[in-house]
């Protein structure tokens, strides 16, 4: 059935386990996520960037939506990594049951005061929120953060901010990045920094850039004729640290987005004559399932619905 952010999250932070928020860009990937999560029992989100909103607009929310609806697992319609009133505006018309509203590169003031403008329009429209404080490496999809602008959250900020928002839940920089390569090995995760935030604040909490890039996939990847470098991401451990203390939305997107390539690569390559599209993009969809399905058990969130 199709949620609210809130209504999974609030108990996921309660019960002390993660749930996976898996970006989307189409039906095959949608289908992935949402199948896995009915087949463990496990709560789960749908995330849609603004790139995939470019990408495939109304078209692909409502196929999110609709096979949402028609799952016999909670799930929600979360817009990723939104830039602005407007954009969260839109895609609460469109449909969307959770929305960030990602201002974390402003000054403070800034990012409070656009933060509660649609902390208060979604609320009125019973949907929930996710803000950010704190600036994370890599790649945000609209901003490029390099290495000295990234600043990790400061825990008595971040109880300022959520009680000047009202934003439901909080995405913290605590090490993280976003992309394929997190750092020379495994990436630093500032436990002691989630630690602390969890101590001070009720809300679920959220970790970006939270693909674990496996060896197995990246070699797969580089097998079959794909180019990566030593890419890295995030271990299994720190994340299972992390659900048990406060983070309770975990979000996903490098990790489908190789896995998907992969099952591409390694049809066309081991097939020249084929091109049936459900031979190509079946297998695909696959590889995504077992990628999405390792992520769910290590986020205990299996079983949860
Ligand atoms: O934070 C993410 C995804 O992070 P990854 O690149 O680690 O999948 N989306 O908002
Ligand atoms: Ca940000
Ligand atoms: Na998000
Ligand atoms: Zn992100």
């Amino acid at each position: 059935m199709l949620v609210t952010g809130n209504d999974i999250l609030v108990p996921a932070r309660a019960g002390k386990y993660g749930v996976g928020s898996f970006n989307t860009n189409n039906m095959e990937i949608t289908q992935a996520i949402i199948h896995t999560a009915e087949k463990l029992r496990s709560p789960v989100m749908v995330q849609m960037s603004e790139g995939a909103i470019k990408y495939g607009g109304q078209d692909l929310a409502n196929i999110v939506k609709d096979i949402a609806e028609r799952a016999t697992v909670p799930v929600a319609l979360h817009l990723d990594h939104g830039s602005s009133y407007a954009s969260a505006l839109k895609a609460i018309k469109m449909g969307f049951t959770s929305i960030m509203i990602d201002a974390s590169h402003h000054p403070f003031e800034e990012n409070v005061h656009e933060t509660r403008r649609v902390v208060e329009a979604a609320h009125a429209m019973g949907i929930s929120v996710e803000s950010e404080l704190g600036r994370l490496g890599g790649i945000e999809e609209h901003i490029v953060v390099d290495e000295k602008d990234a600043f990790l959250t400061d825990p008595e900020e971040a109880v300022r901010f959520i009680e000047q928002t009202g934003t439901d839940y909080l995405a913290i920089a605590i090490g993280t990045s976003h992309g394929a390569y997190k750092g020379k090995g495994r990436p630093y995760i500032d436990h002691e920094r989630i630690e602390k935030i969890a101590s001070l604040t009720s809300i679920p909490l959220v970790a970006h850039g939270s693909s674990g890039v496996p060896a197995e996939i990246v070699q797969r990847f580089r097998d079959s004729g794909g180019e990566i470098g030593d890419a890295a991401g995030i271990a299994d451990e720190d994340l299972q640290r992390a659900t048990g203390h406060g983070i309770a939305k975990v979000n996903v997107d490098t990790d489908l987005r190789l896995a998907m390539t992969v099952g591409v690569r390694e049809v066309l390559k081991a097939s020249p004559k084929e091109f049936d599209p459900r031979k190509i993009f079946g297998p695909a969809r696959d590889v995504m399932a077992q990628v999405i399905e390792h992520k769910l058990r290590v986020l205990g969130s299996v079983g949860k619905a």
